[in-house]
Parts: C-alpha cells; sequence; structure tokens
C-alpha cells in the first residue's frame, strides 16, 4: 500500500484532534476527522485552532468511520467512555485506535487504555503523549511524542504511520508509564501555575515538578510501568513544556488559582478543557488504592478543592521530615 492510499480517522475535533488531523495529512494520508458538530465540507477552518487551514485532505464529518487503516480517539477523558462506545459500533474489528486523551476517569481512576479495554475489548489498542501544543503541531513546527502499545511491533508500526519530517514519533511497551506520566503532568501544571501566580518563584517551581516525577515514577512502577519512561518525551518532556508554557490550560489555570481567582470563576470563563482539574482527585484514589505516597499531587487537589489554602499547601509540603533524593 503506498503511503497515500492510507486512510487515518481522528475521532474529535478539539485542538488536539484539529492538529493531529493536521499532522496525519502531512505523512501522505487521506484523513477523516469526526466532529460532533460537523461543519459543512467547504470550511476549512475550525472554531478551536483559529488561523489553521485544514489541508485539502482532511474531510470533516459527522459520521464514525466504519474502515481505516488507525484511528485516533482525541476528546476529553471524560468522554472517552462513552464516545469509544459509540464508535465500536460502527468500526470493524481489528482497527487499531490510538487513545491521544490525557487524563484519568473521573470515578474509577481508569487510564484511557483500561477505558477501552473495556468499551473495545479485543481491538488492538495504543496511546500517543508527548510535549506537544496543538497550534505548533498543526503549524508543522517540530515536535516529537511517544507512542506505546502493550504489543511493540504494533507501537512501531502505528509510529512509522504517523511520523514526518515535523513530527518525531518514539514507540515504547510502557503503556501505564505513558499514560499515567501524560495524566499526572497535568495536575503538576496546575501545582507549578500556583506557585509562579502566588509568586512563589521560580526555585519552587523547579522543586515542584522534579519532586513531582519522583512521585510519578513511583506511581508508574505500582502499576506495574517503569520509572525510566519519566525521563523520556511523555515524562520529563511534558512537564517542562506544560509547567513552564504559557500555551498550557492547566498551567494558566494555575496561575489564575495562585492570583487569587476561584476555580468556579476560571471554569466558567473558559471552553476548553484543562483536564487535570478532575483527574487529580482520580489520581489521588488511584495512589490511595495502591499505597502510593503522592504529597504533591494531593496537595494540588486540596488547594482545587479549597481544602487548603496556599499557604498552608506551602507549609504541608515544605515542613515534611527531610529525607533522601
Ligand atoms: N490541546 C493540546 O495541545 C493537547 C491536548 N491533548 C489532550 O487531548 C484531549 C482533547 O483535548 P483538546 O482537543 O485540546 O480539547 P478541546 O477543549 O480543544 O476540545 C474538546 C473537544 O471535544 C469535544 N467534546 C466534548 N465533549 C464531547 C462528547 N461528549 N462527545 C464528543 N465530543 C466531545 C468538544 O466539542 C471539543 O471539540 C485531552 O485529553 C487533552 O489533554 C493532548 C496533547 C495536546
Ligand atoms: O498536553 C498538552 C501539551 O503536551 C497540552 O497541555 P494543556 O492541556 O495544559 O493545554
Amino acid at each position: 500500500m503506498s503511503m497515500t492510499d492510507r486512510h487515518i480517522a481522528v475521532i474529535g475535533a478539539g485542538a488536539w484532534g484539529t492538529a493531529l488531523a493536521c499532522t496525519a495529512a502531512r505523512t501522505g494520508a487521506n484523513v477523516t476527522l469526526w466532529m460532533r458538530s460537523p461543519v459543512a465540507p467547504d470550511v476549512r477552518e475550525l472554531p478551536r485552532l483559529p488561523g489553521i487551514r485544514l489541508p485539502d485532505t482532511v474531510h470533516v464529518t459527522g459520521e464514525f468511520p466504519t474502515q481505516a487503516d488507525l484511528v485516533l480517539l482525541v476528546v476529553p477523558v471524560q468522554t472517552a467512555r462513552q464516545v469509544s462506545t459509540s464508535l465500536e459500533q460502527s468500526l470493524t474489528p481489528g482497527i487499531p485506535v490510538i487513545t491521544c486523551c490525557k487524563g484519568l476517569e473521573q470515578g474509577t481512576s481508569l487510564l484511557p487504555l483500561d477505558v477501552l479495554a473495556e468499551t473495545m475489548p479485543g481491538r488492538p489498542t495504543a496511546v500517543l503523549s508527548g510535549p506537544n501544543f496543538a497550534i505548533e503541531v498543526a503549524q508543522g513546527l517540530p515536535a516529537a511524542a511517544t507512542l506505546a502499545s502493550a504489543d511493540l511491533p504494533l507501537a512501531q508500526h502505528l509510529a512509522s504511520q504517523l511520523n514526518s519530517s515535523s513530527f518525531r514519533l518514539y514507540a515504547s511497551d510502557d503503556i501505564a508509564g505513558v499514560q499515567l506520566a501524560g495524566a499526572a503532568k497535568n495536575v503538576v501544571a496546575i501545582g507549578a501555575g500556583i506557585v509562579i501566580g502566588a509568586g512563589l518563584g521560580e526555585n519552587g517551581r523547579a522543586a515542584l515538578i522534579t519532586r513531582a516525577v519522583a512521585e510519578i515514577a513511583r506511581l508508574a512502577e505500582a502499576l506495574g510501568g517503569r520509572a525510566s519512561t519519566l525521563a523520556g518525551l511523555s515524562g520529563v518532556g511534558d512537564l517542562i513544556l506544560t509547567c513552564t508554557g504559557r500555551g498550557s490550560r492547566n498551567y494558566s489555570l494555575g496561575i489564575e488559582l495562585g492570583e487569587g481567582r476561584s476555580l468556579t470563576d476560571i471554569l466558567a470563563s473558559r471552553t476548553t478543557v484543562a483536564e487535570g482539574v478532575l483527574t487529580a482527585p482520580a489520581l489521588v484514589a488511584l495512589a490511595q488504592s495502591l499505597n502510593v505516597q503522592v504529597p504533591i499531587i494531593e496537595t494540588v487537589t486540596h488547594l482545587l478543592s479549597e481544602k487548603l489554602t496556599i499557604d498552608e499547601a506551602r507549609s504541608l509540603l515544605l515542613d515534611r521530615p527531610p529525607t533522601v533524593e
């Protein structure tokens, strides 16, 4: 099959789905982009990424695909169960689905691939995660990400299908580590934003990010993942981007919280998803069930639910007994 005979289906036309449709089109594939409220076929600019013109080989549709070479699921993680359940009814068995969601399901604390194992049993699946602001990927600026599957040859095949000269993909088989890193970095980014918004300084932010790596690595290992994954694109890579880049919705939400705005006010003024807000309590529940200590993630969760003030949170983290690194 030539590269141009391929069909990549993208489910979800938010910022990230729109960007992934653009990068998939750059591989030479034909792309269908599923939208809840589809626009007319001649509309070439979508609301979540204004200023980005969709390539001619991207076709926007309101119909789920029945056939494709691979499918990217790019919806907010809290809707992954509902959307994948509907998708499963039309998609031919055996077609691989790659989740691009970053977060844990509220209530169950399940990682996206565990949700798909329930809604799409038996289907080959993988996860895509890395330091990737949608707008830059859509513009074709250089970026890289990890594509992980429990089946490494499948991960390598899928990575080769999405790889291009602007979007470089690395294969992995550490699905627990990659998914957990992608979920947790959103919570850590809220914490990093709070540090900056409250004027606590860049030293504090660097310390918070670094100690969070240790926390996430412990959790990843408890779930059967590898601590070394945290040194990769889905770990430190995405923490660097999301905990320092003003383009991050989670980090900017944290900054506003640190400046004293209430979570309710901030969320009311936004239309885009900040996955860390609902993932934070789900991560705490997961850590408790695995008996893993996650003081930073727990503190951010308490700040979000206003169980702690910023002053109390600062004391709680800094007054912990000294330990070895
Ligand atoms: N924006 C980014 O730079 C990146 C986002 N991600 C992840 O991708 C996922 C999606 O994020 P974005 O595209 O940025 O979100 P977004 O906030 O830009 O858009 C979300 C989209 O999902 C749709 N949607 C909401 N509820 C739905 C439902 N019940 N059924 C179907 N569609 C529904 C909305 O209409 C909207 O188009 C998140 O898990 C995010 O963490 C990952 C990497 C980069
Ligand atoms: O996942 C992202 C970058 O890798 C996007 O981060 P935000 O969801 O915080 O904007």
